[in-house]
């Protein structure tokens, strides 16, 4: 197997968020689930923006957060997603080539706008996401490039993908490319609802080995195998994946790899601000430990410390270098091998 390029390449909805504080009641009167995705149309998008408060617009999306928090631990990371030759677009183009991140996907002309998130931020902190996807709907298998996917130790897939319907044939392409090369395949689970959507394709993929590793939150994995119970959760997917990551906000992390588990606490943050990313910093520096072959718990320690980072502000990606805080916590990421 040749050296990899890069430690984590990641395939997602490109999404530009635009985040607002919102009291509790502004989410029943719209009738959402607190602290799920929705995916709504442009008119909606339009309505509820006329609805907030100041905003701060900042890129986003699942899994160009976790390239972007890679970069920042100082991981060589990649990203493919589709956005649309438009203010959005260009906006999100920069910021992650800005992080170092190697972005090629060719933008899409004369179509859907770049997708856009409004997310409601509630007092407790929580993030209530309502996505228009736009763009993201023209991401195809063209949009793999095989020498990207060969060069990756990982490529990493958002469930969200399951959402938009060419995206999956773009995704199961990257699956088989990685594979073919000797690299591993990772899929985070992305939301709840978007498991109630798509639990047996995902349950597919993970018994049938097109995935190595997942990752879930509480909720998800409970949904996952239709659950209120984490003891059987985790039991299943213990022989459903050959390594699963699951992250229990405020109870930390644990991981599990065969007989193998690994647990770390919640890193202590002072006020949570913003849970926007939390699941995708702890992705992230779940994937660097991986593949610059740190043991199990140390992984999840980073992973715990880059998803504490980001909900002590508002916004998705790493306000600071997760390099200085990983470091700071005595947790060595060593160089590419
Ligand atoms: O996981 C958080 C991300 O999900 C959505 O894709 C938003 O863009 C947000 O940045």
């Amino acid at each position: 197997m040749a050296a990899s390029e890069f430690d984590v390449l990641a395939i997602g909805n490109a999404i530009v968020d635009i985040l607002a504080r919102a009291e509790d009641d502004l989410l029943v009167r719209l009738g959402v689930t607190k602290g799920m995705m929705r995916l709504i149309d442009a008119a909606e998008a339009d309505r509820l923006y006329d609805m907030i408060g100041p905003a701060i617009e900042a890129s986003g999306g699942s899994a160009g957060n976790t390239a972007a928090g890679v970069a920042s631990l100082g991981g060589r990371a990649a990203y493919v997603g589709k956005v649309a030759t438009d203010e959005l677009g260009r906006i999100f183009t920069h910021d992650i080539r800005a992080l170092g991140v190697h972005f090629a996907t060719v933008p899409l002309e004369g179509g859907a706008p770049t997708a856009r998130s409004t997310i409601l931020i509630t007092p407790d902190g929580e993030r209530t996401m309502n996505t228009y996807l736009g763009a993201c709907h023209a991401l195809t298998v063209d949009d793999i490039d095989p020498a990207v996917v060969a060069a990756a130790e990982v490529t990493y897939l958002e469930g969200y993908l399951w959402d938009p319907p060419a995206a999956k044939e773009a995704f199961r392409k990257a699956a088989a490319i990685a594979h073919a090369n000797g690299r591993k395949v990772a899929i985070t689970l992305s939301d709840s609802f978007c498991v109630d959507r798509w639990r047996g394709e995902f349950l597919e993929l993970m018994r049938s080995g097109t995935v190595d590793v997942v990752f879930a939150n509480k909720e998800e994995i409970h949904a996952l195998y239709e659950t209120s119970d984490l003891a059987s959760a985790v039991a299943a997917i213990r022989t459903d994946c050959a390594l699963a990551a699951v992250t229990l906000g405020g109870d930390g992390a644990l991981a599990v790899r065969g007989d193998e588990t690994a647990r770390a606490p919640a890193t202590a943050v002072d006020r949570i601000e913003d849970l926007t990313g939390a699941g995708d910093q702890f992705a992230a520096g779940f994937l660097v430990g991986l593949t610059r072959g740190l043991d199990l718990s140390t992984a999840v320690r980073l992973g715990c410390l880059a998803g504490s980072e980001v909900i002590g502000h508002v916004g998705p990606r790493p306000s600071v270098r997760l390099a200085d805080l990983a470091a700071a916590e005595g947790i060595t990421i060593p160089p590419r091998g």
